[in-house]
């Protein structure tokens, strides 16, 4: 017995929108037929989703997520995180390294593939450590994580702060075709500042993070990646300056990729409602001006794709008010309701290409054979409710955190059900 999902509709990149049955058997698409006049297939014996008058996207990709175990099991887990995955739509989702311990051994990587199969119910893809504890001294062995199962090296919470280890790991992973994923972060400009340096640190006497921060790594890394020939992917790009440096390494062939969150293209320090740590994230809100040039970035495919940078924190943590609370929001339950109201219901954005940045592109970047529906591919499926809008509601979010500024917010582009590998793992 499989599943048959009935009447869908799907939007390909150039936003051409076509009705749609498809057929699971086991974890695959095993049959995609055009809705052509009515007309039905024969789905008796089978299961039935009737999709009629919504999406059928390819499951969504999230290539930044932090999933907080091992270690910081209060904060988020791998069972509640792929479930809260699964609410946004998600079903392929990578995540950071950044764990207690780190994921710099086999051993780790191991324990995470493990949980993510008996425990998880979306696909988890784990990066390793590119520098051991994320001390930035020694590198890890690339080798060997690379045959435990990682998919790229990345320090991300901090910036590898030396040019030389940069190189190396680079050089490193580029002999072995995998790809750096850099938090770009210059840690001697950004001590003890919460917000970015901005109207909104200037109201409240705050020192500010520069934007130089981010963009200083950013220089740097295109500069050793094209010394060292590796596929450099940055993460969360939020400043103007960053897209410039970006933009001119990819005129030039450098082999960069980008992508940017959701709040980075939403909300600008201006919009932060006062000494609320919810809406502290590093990198932080920049300024409206640095709003404009990622949203442009990712127009012209300067910045190829949307993660959500999911990093959940503890209310007791959060609590701790815009100084002392550690960084992060949640990002997977409402990244795409977000980036719909704000961007394609106002057609700024046509919906194809929305979807294309959450699934076909972050899976091309990475090399991997999600993000389709056609015949023969992972039964990994988002059927969304684009007509309804409904508040975003504390009460309602599945990851075990809170730490969210969109509560309240009323939004459309609702997950309905979320399909991974075959499975129905939201509705
Ligand atoms: N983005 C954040 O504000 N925080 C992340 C770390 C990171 O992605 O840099 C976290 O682990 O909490
Ligand atoms: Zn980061």
């Amino acid at each position: 017995m499989g599943i048959w999902i009935l009447n869908g509709q799907t939007v390909a990149a150039d936003n051409t929108v076509t009705k749609k049955h498809f057929y699971i058997e086991n974890d695959k698409i095993a049959q995609v037929v055009d809705a052509v006049d009515g007309s039905l297939p024969d789905t008796s014996g089978h299961e039935v989703i009737d999709a009629a008058g919504k999406l059928v996207a390819p499951g969504f990709i999230d290539m930044h997520v932090h999933l907080r175990e091992p270690g910081f099991e209060h904060k988020e887990n791998i069972a509640t995180g792929t479930r809260s995955a699964a609410r946004g739509g998600f079903t392929t989702i990578a995540c950071m390294p950044n764990t207690r311990p780190v994921i710099d051994t086999v051993d780790t990587v191991n324990y995470i593939l493990d949980k993510a199969a008996t425990e998880g119910v979306v696909r988890v893809l784990p990066y390793g450590c590119i520098t051991k504890n994320e001390l930035g001294r020694e590198l890890t062995d690339f080798a060997a994580l690379k045959e435990a199962g990682v998919i790229g090296y990345t320090d991300d919470g901090v910036g590898v702060q030396s040019a030389q280890m940069m190189k190396d790991a680079m050089a490193l992973a580029a002999s072995m075709g995998m790809p750096i994923i850099a938090h770009c972060e210059d840690n001697t400009l950004v001590e003890g500042a919460p917000v970015t340096d901005g109207a909104f640190a200037k109201k409240h006497g705050l020192k500010g993070i520069p934007n130089e921060s981010e963009a200083i790594h950013v220089g740097r890394d295109v500069l050793l990646a094209e010394a060292t020939g590796v596929h450099y992917h940055v993460c969360h790009v939020s400043t103007e300056q960053s897209v410039r440096l970006i933009r001119h390494a990819k005129q030039f062939g450098i082999k960069v990729t980008a992508e940017v969150c959701p709040h980075h293209l939403v909300l600008s320090d201006e919009d932060i409602p006062g000494m609320d740590a919810n809406w502290k994230m590093n990198p932080p809100l920049r300024t409206p001006r640095d709003v404009e040039a990622v949203i442009e970035a990712l127009e012209d495919g300067t910045i190829d794709i949307i993660v959500t940078d999911h990093a959940p924190h503890s209310e007791e943590e959060k609590e701790k008010g815009m100084h002392l609370a550690p960084f992060g929001i949640l990002g997977f339950e409402t990244a795409f309701p977000l980036l719909y109201t704000k961007f394609v219901k106002t057609g700024k954005w046509t919906l194809g290409f929305l979807i294309n940045r959450m699934t076909q592109k972050p899976a091309e970047v990475f090399g991997l054979p999600y993000g389709t529906l056609a015949e023969g591919s992972a039964a990994d499926l988002t059927i969304v409710d684009l007509d309804t809008e409904r508040e975003v509601l504390k009460e309602e979010i599945v990851s075990r955190s809170k730490n969210t500024p969109f509560i309240g917010w009323k939004l459309q582009g609702w997950p309905v059900v979320t399909m991974a590998s075959g499975k129905v793992v939201w509705s």
